[in-house]
This record gives C-alpha cells, structure tokens and sequence, in this order.
C-alpha cells in the first residue's frame, strides 16, 4: 500500500489543498496536522501548512517530496484548527490564507517558534559607572538612572519612557547597556488596588461571576461608566485566580498604551500586547507566548482575535461596534464575530462592552441571543456632559467655527479647562476651486468622466493629495484649465481649524492629532503628553473619538457633521449617531462637568433630535425600526463581490458570469429559502474608480443566512477558474461593513 501523502494549505488565491509526500521518505501521520512546513512550488518555495493527510490519488502523477519541517509540534491545534477551518468556509476564502492571516509575519514567513522569555534591558558594569556622565534630563539619562536598580522588564520600559528604544540602542552601541533574559520575578512589583466597585458594577460583576462554559455578554455602559474596571476585575477572578488566560481587543493602536499600562498596574502579571506598531519579532514572540500558555494576558488589536488561546478563560471585545474590527482587505474577518465564534467553541465567556453597541450586537442581545448588562452612570464624580445643538444658518463662520463656538472656547481656556475640536476631516481643505473658471483639483486615478474625486489640499495649501489612493503632488501656481490665478481651498479640514485656533488662542498650546502622528506604538500618548495639565486645544478627527482619558477636557466642539447626516450609505447614521456619542463622551470625565456643542446648518435632523433628546437608545431603536422595514441587516445578511481591473468592462463581464451562476445556484435552492435571495448587479462601485482601476460589485442579500451561504457554496470556488477571472482582481466581502 503507497504512503499517506500531506494535504498542504498554501498561502495561493486557489480553493483546493496541495498534495506533497512528507520531507525525507517519512510516513504522513494525522498527527501532522497543523505544522508548518516549507514546500517547493513551481520555481518558488512556500510555507504552509497540513490541513490533512491521506492516501495518494491512484492516477495522481509523482508527488513532490516536502523541503522541511518548521515546528516539531503543530501550531494550529484543536479549537484554532477548527476555528481556521469554520472560518474560511464561512467567508468562503482559502484555508491556506486563512493560516496566513493568523499567523505573525515572521512565522507566515518560516522564522521558528521564537523563544519567549521575557526580555529587558540592564546596566553594564560601566554604563553602571557612567550614569552622571549622561546628559541630564535626556531619555538615554533616565533609562540609565531607571535601570540602576536593576534590570527592568521591555514592556515596563515601554510604559515608564516612551522613546526608549532609541536611548536604549545608542547606550548599547557605547556597550553601557545590554539587552538581557528575565526571570518571572523581574516583573510588575506593586500591584496597585482598584476603586470599590459601584453599586452598579457589582451587580454586573455578580451576574459576570455566575455565568458558565460560554456566555456572549453586551455590557452597554455610558462612557466613563467603568466598564474598563469591570475587565479588569473579571480578569483578575475570572482568569488569573483560576490560572487561565484573557484576551482583551482594542480599537485602535493609539489606545493600547494606556490600556496596556493600566492593565500592567492593576493586574500584577507580564501584560502582551498584539499590534501594527510592533516589530514583527516582537509579535512573533507574543504569539509564541500565547501558544505556550505563558501569556496570561494579551492586548491587542484585529489581529490579536487570531491569537492561540489553549487555556482560554475570557474573551473582551472593547468598543465592539468599532470599525476597525473588520478587515478591509485580504481576508475579510470581524474581530468581533471570530471572538463570538471562538469563544463558543473554548466555551469562555465573551464579553462585548460599549457605550454605542452595533446595532447588530442590539440585535441579538434584544433577540436574548446575548446576555445584557448595563451601567447606566458615570463611575466616580464624574457626570455625563451637556449636549447642546448651536444652529448656524446664516451665521459667519471662520474656518468653519461659530462665533459662539469660539466664545464657548474662550470661556472653557479662561476657567483653566481643555477643548477639544472635532472634525471628522484631515486635511486643510477638501477641495481646491478655480475662483474665475471653475475648474477644481481632481485626482486623475480615481475620477471618471461623470464623477470628479477631489483632491485634498495639505500642508498649510502647498500639497494635494488623494484620500482614496494615495497619489499626492503639489498645488499648481496656476490653474490648468484658464491660467488664472485664483485658486482657492474650499471648505474646511483639521488643518486649517488648527490654523485659526493657534492665531486666536496664541496663549495656549493647540494640538492637531492625525493618523500619521500616531501612527506609532506610542505615537498618540506622546503628543497628548505635549498638552499637559494646562489649558490647551486639540483637534482632530475620529482618532480623539476613542477611549481617551482626557481629565482636563470641559469641552467638545463637533464642526462640519453636516456631510454625514445625508449620506447614500445606510450605516452612515449608525457610525455618525456612535461617533458623536463617543466623542461627547470624552467631556467631563472627572470632577469637572463637561458640555459638548454640536455645530450643525441642520438643527432639526432627526439623527441630532433623537441622540439630544433620547440619546444613542432612542437612536438605535428608531434606526433598528427603518432597517427591519428596509429589509437591510441586522434583519438581512449580505455579502459582496468585487471586482477591479485596468480594462473597462472587464469587471462587469466577469460580475454577469458571476450573476448567472448566483440565480443558478438560487433555482436550485428549497423554494422558500431562495425567495429570499436576492442578486442584484453587477452595477458600478460606489467609487465606480480607485488608484487607475475600474470598479464594479455584485451584491447578494437574504433573510436567510442559510440560502445566502448555499449560493456562496455552489459558486465561489468555480470563480477561480472562469476565462473572465483572468482579467480582474475579485475578492467576496461576507458581512461586509460598507458597500465600497
Ligand atoms: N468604582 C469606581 N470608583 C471610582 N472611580 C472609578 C470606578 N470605576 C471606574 N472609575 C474611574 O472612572 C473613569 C472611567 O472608568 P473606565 O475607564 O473604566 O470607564 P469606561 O466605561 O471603560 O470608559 P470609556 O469606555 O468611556 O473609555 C476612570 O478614571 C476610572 O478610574
Ligand atoms: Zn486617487
């Protein structure tokens, strides 16, 4: 009888598994699955990993032998082997990508399991007699002085000096500093107390300590409602009392810093953290340390959802409604919904807390799918902010601010408080207009004849650049079109506000936070700290939104949402009703009471009568009402198919191929269940143009998830080998976010 032979998952655009004997003449053995191993592929090598074995195909011609193994033991086990799986079925994607995207560059790649003792970095004998001779007040000057102690733990280093790596390597070059493996005792010392829970956090946490095996939990709390107290505590009991691991999700980057530090302080225990800001060994190392169980806690962002867990205790999605949860590109997951499915099948608790859950999470914690819990008020002293809607038709506006905005930010500096500026544009101005002939600045890969993408003007009115591909260049002295020469910025970004803030208020630090800022790991933390305890402003965008601690902050100015409340796109007033929810929330966080003015030419929208008078509650019950008349999701699953390419009408060819398969597949459905499918297209992508390409999706849509994933089982894969495929670039979006 011939060997078993491996079914290897590679990391290819392609549906089917690769067949290769093992490496060395050895017998494939089940217990093979789930190790990387490295394989030669036409003229290339790849790292995949099995996904099976079994017999050979009797006709199959001569197999490839396997180069080598990458791990002795396999890293995709159990519960992550079955997540991998359940996941590139349901988004209908290859398994092998799916392997991909759950590793860590440097393990995608074949680097080895790395080593996961926890490093730091300590003081040579000389650099333990040069500390005075550093200069003072310098970052390499405090880290020498921090680490005459004793060594001190990266991650502690990360907290008490941001910057240090820099400090750290010019000290090593001078052989002062040395990098060095720590024992367990190196870490956290003082473990510092929690606040008494409040009444209102004690019956959550009450009701958390009964549940069992695996419970999704909403925790819906009001901004500064101490919904972070209550991880922490859950944590601590849940996890780290019964010698289990947690999972924590964040947001953004810019909030696992002072996420990071405020776990690290509390829970006495190495804290990882999972992020892009991260080199890729350090990430490798943290997913090595999951893997070994050795992490007991891990911070992360989307990718962290991948994270192996083999003594899972907890799982805590924060902020859950978050868009960046979903990935946009490659493999199209949701943080959010792979925790839920994780969860069930390590039988953990998932804990979902947010002040503005997604409707889709209302949904099923009202359809008692999820258990819901509630904080309904502000931990501490601190009180929920005064919304105020300053209608400003007719008024003049300077940079797009109200007079009695600007007034309201007078009286907020005088009475020593911060203000914070928030609009929802980068930039110093959306638009670049030719004043005598009308011609304005478009950005030639991204526009058609019929539909004009502006470029927008940066850098004080120097530079235009494209939001949507990225293309930049600078302002033309002239305009193209008739030679005049008045051009001008239309409308108003995050630059330009800063502009006239910094003239008005020169007394004051203005601060303008934009995603390039904070980009980095500490990126966000660092130019806060820039503001001090002072009075300040800061501007920004939808970055400043997220679960800052801002205790200084008395005020929130939102300018220019008016954009937003007319929207083609039917979450738009979803992410327009939880954004000015959250960025209101970031007022009056401590002793002092905060007021929030929302700016508007449209006082009477309904989206800003509801959010004043009802709040996010009686938005998202009127919002939940519109969708399930619309038959638009939560009440309807979707998923779309896109697809680009240089040619004109290549996408659209390939999308009606694609169509005819779709209603084929839907007459061959059980009679009621294809009632409910609906395919529509292919038509234009909303940005029917992006970076040179032509755009073009297919949208399918149901009542029924099963109908829906029937179809998506009958057509997929057959897409990949259609004459049409060839000439485009297609991707499926399984519960897709936005329509674009
Ligand atoms: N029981 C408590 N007693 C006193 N202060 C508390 C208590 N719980 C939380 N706080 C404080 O209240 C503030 C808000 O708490 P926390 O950050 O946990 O809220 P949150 O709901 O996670 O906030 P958000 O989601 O708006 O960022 C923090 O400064 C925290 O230290
Ligand atoms: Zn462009």
């Amino acid at each position: 009888m011939p060997a078993d032979v491996l079914r290897i998952a590679l990391p290819l655009p392609l549906p089917q598994l690769f067949d290769y004997r093992a490496p060395g003449a050895a017998e494939a053995v089940p217990a093979d699955v789930g190790r990387r191993i490295r394989v030669p592929f036409g003229p290339r090598q790849l790292v995949g990993v099995v996904a099976a074995t079994g017999p050979a195909g009797t006709d199959a011609p001569p197999l490839r032998e396997a180069l080598e193994w990458l791990d002795e033991q396999p890293l995709f086990q159990g519960e992550s082997l079955a997540t991998a799986r359940w996941l590139a079925r349901y988004l209908h994607v290859p398994l092998g990508e799916v392997f991909a995207t759950a590793l860590p560059a440097g393990l995608r790649r074949g680097d080895p399991l790395p080593a996961t003792a926890a490093h730091g970095r300590a003081l040579t004998a000389a650099g333990a007699g040069a500390v005075d001779t550093l200069r003072a007040g310098g970052r390499p000057r405090r880290l020498a002085e921090l680490l005459r102690a004793g060594p001190v733990a990266d991650d502690l280093l990360d907290d008490a000096i941001p910057g240090w790596r820099a400090a750290a390597r010019g000290l090593e070059e001078r052989g002062l500093v040395e990098r060095v493996a720590l024992d367990a005792s190196a870490l956290p010392a003082a473990v510092q107390p929690g606040p008494t829970p409040t009444a209102e956090q004690a019956d959550v946490l009450a009701a958390l300590r009964a549940t069992e095996g695996f419970t999704p939990v909403l925790l819906e709390g009001i901004t500064g409602s101490g919904k972070t107290e209550v991880y922490l505590q859950l944590i601590a009991e849940h996890c780290l009392a019964r010698d289990r691991q947690a999972l924590v999700l964040v947001p953004e980057i810019g909030l696992t810093p002072q996420m990071l530090g405020r776990f690290r302080a509390r829970l006495g225990v190495p804290v990882h953290a999972l992020h892009s800001g991260l080199s890729d060994g350090e990430r490798a190392r943290t997913w090595a340390a999951a893997w070994r169980g050795e992490a007991r806690v891990v911070v992360g962002t989307r990718s962290a959802a991948f994270v192996p867990l083999p003594e899972a205790g907890l799982i805590v999605v924060d902020e859950e409604h978050d868009g960046s949860y979903k990935q946009q590109d490659g493999i199209r997951y949701h943080a959010r919904d792979l925790a839920l499915v994780r969860g069930k099948a390590l039988q953990v608790p998932v804990l979902l807390g947010s002040a503005t859950p997604s409707l889709e999470t209302l949904h099923n914690a009202r359809a008692g799918r999820y258990a819901h819990l509630r904080l309904r008020t502000r931990a501490g002293a601190a009180r929920p902010p005064r919304v105020r809607v300053l209608d400003v038709r007719k008024r003049a506006l300077h940079a797009g601010l109200s007079d009695e905005l600007l007034a309201a930010v007078r009286g907020a500096l005088d009475a020593d408080g911060q203000v914070l500026v928030f609009r929802n544009r980068r930039g110093y101005a959306p638009v670049l207009l030719c004043h005598d002939c009308g011609w304005s600045a478009a950005c030639p890969r991204c526009s058609t004849d019929e539909r004009a993408m502006p470029m927008t003007v940066h850098a004080g009115g120097r530079r235009l650049q494209c939001h949507h591909c990225g293309s930049r260049r600078p302002v033309p002295m002239a305009c193209p079109d008739c030679a005049g020469l008045a051009l001008q910025p239309q409308g108003v970004g995050t630059e330009r506000i800063e502009e006239l803030l910094a003239a008005r208020f020169a007394d004051v630090p203005v601060l303008r936070i934009d995603s390039a800022s904070t980009r980095r790991r500490d990126g966000l933390a660092r130019e806060l700290a820039k503001l001090g305890d002072g009075p300040g402003i800061l501007v920004g965008t939808q970055m400043l939104a997220k679960g800052h601690d801002l205790p200084k902050l008395v005020l929130v100015c939102v300018a220019g949402i008016d954009e937003g409340l007319f929207s083609a796109d039917f979450r738009a007033s979803e992410k327009l009703a939880q954004l000015l929810v959250q960025v209101s929330g970031r007022a009056g966080r401590a002793e002092r009471p905060g007021e929030v003015l929302l700016q508007t030419h449209h006082p009477e929208h309904p989206l800003l009568q509801v959010l004043v008078g009802g709040g996010y509650r009686a938005f998202a019950d009127a919002e939940l009402g519109q969708r399930e008349a619309a038959g638009f999701p939560p009440f309807a699953h979707m998923a779309l198919l896109r697809a680009e390419a240089k040619q004109a009408g290549a996408a659209e060819d390939f999308l009606r191929v694609a169509a005819a398969a779709f209603n084929q597949a839907r007459d061959g459905l059980p009679h009621g269940q294809a009632r409910t499918l609906l395919v529509s297209g292919p038509v234009p992508a909303p940005m029917p143009r992006r970076a040179g390409m032509h755009r073009a999706q297919l949208l399918l849509c149901s009542q029924a998830r099963p109908a829906l994933h029937a179809a998506l089982d009958a057509v997929v894969d057959g897409l990949h080998a259609l004459p049409e495929a060839r000439r485009v670039r297609w991707s499926l979006d399984v519960d897709p976010v936005d329509l674009y």
